[in-house]
């Protein structure tokens, strides 16, 4: 069997002194696509982090394609930023580019090739998702679906072997979101990669993800297939699969008694 592209072993990380996942074990095989759902603020971005090695684990191992990220000096780290592509909400094009000079960037920034065959990727890129007759468009002329298509284009631009998106439905339509989820599938078929895709709607991405994992209090609480998620009776798989207000999720970020904040108490 091969090994996973992407492994979390025993990880507790968090920030300050405030521990966010502990004792995290993860395992992403190859050319699946994964998604990590789960309570807001729980960590999902977290795990995108780690793996991105933006954030170090206080303890425990990220291992990606079998190497340790911990022990990946300057160079190896770059080498392994580079075989993964960064898909965040909001796509956030370089708005005084081209749709074709935005795919282009990174093509333009890390490698030499020529112009010629920077001008043939970016337009089989394009082309992927779907927007090689809008090359010429600025990111003012593009729809908020089409601009993150334009994002997954930039993102697929390097070849990479993994593809990290960071809510990829948020603010979409819900044709548009449809859109979105197949082209992430399609893709990740097409380009022989893997996916990891943090999100909180579940119709979409129940739809592409070989495997859902859960996030909540600290850790995993619940991961299997699409399939037996939803036949999950556990109450926190059915909070988010039911889309029900109440559950065990908590509405309140943890804070001190609201008596001691509204001084409730010094009154009495
Ligand atoms: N740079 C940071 N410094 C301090 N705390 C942070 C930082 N980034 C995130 N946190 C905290 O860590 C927790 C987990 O954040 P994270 O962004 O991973 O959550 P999430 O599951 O992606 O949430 P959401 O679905 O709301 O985006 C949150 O409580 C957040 O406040």
């Amino acid at each position: 069997m091969l090994s996973p592209l992407v492994e979390l072993r025993s990880v507790t990380c968090g920030y300050g002194d405030r521990i966010i996942l502990r004792d995290v074990n993860l395992t992403v095989p190859r050319g699946a696509v994964v998604a990590l759902m789960g309570t807001s603020g729980g960590g999902k971005t977290t795990v995108l982090r780690l793996i991105g090695r933006q954030l170090s684990p206080l303890s425990g191992q990220v291992l990606f394609d079998g190497q340790d990220l911990a022990r990946l000096d300057r160079r190896g780290l770059h080498e392994a930023r580079r075989r993964m592509g960064m898909l965040f909400q909001f796509g956030a094009l370089f708005t005084d580019l081209s749709v074709f000079d935005n795919v282009a960037f990174p093509l333009r920034e890390h490698t030499r090739l020529s112009e010629e065959l920077i001008r043939d990727l970016v337009l089989m890129k394009l082309d992927a998702v779907g927007l090689r007759g809008a090359r010429d468009l600025m990111p003012s002329q593009v729809s908020g679906g089409m601009a993150r298509r334009v994002a997954l284009a930039r993102a697929i631009a390097l070849d990479p072997d993994l593809i990290l998106y960071d809510e990829p439905f948020a603010g979409l339509d819900p044709i548009s979101m449809g859109v979105a989820a197949r082209l992430i599938r399609a893709l990740n078929d097409a380009l022989g990669v893997t996916s990891i895709v943090v999100s909180h709607d579940v119709e979409e991405t129940f739809l592409i993800a070989d495997h859902v994992v859960f996030i909540a209090n600290g850790g995993i609480a619940a991961q299997g297939t699409p399939e037996q998620m939803r036949a999950s009776d556990d109450p926190l798989v059915r909070q988010f699969v039911d889309a029900a207000p109440d559950g065990p999720v908590r509405f309140h970020y943890p804070a001190s008694p609201a008596e001691q904040d509204y001084g409730l108490e010094a009154r009495r």
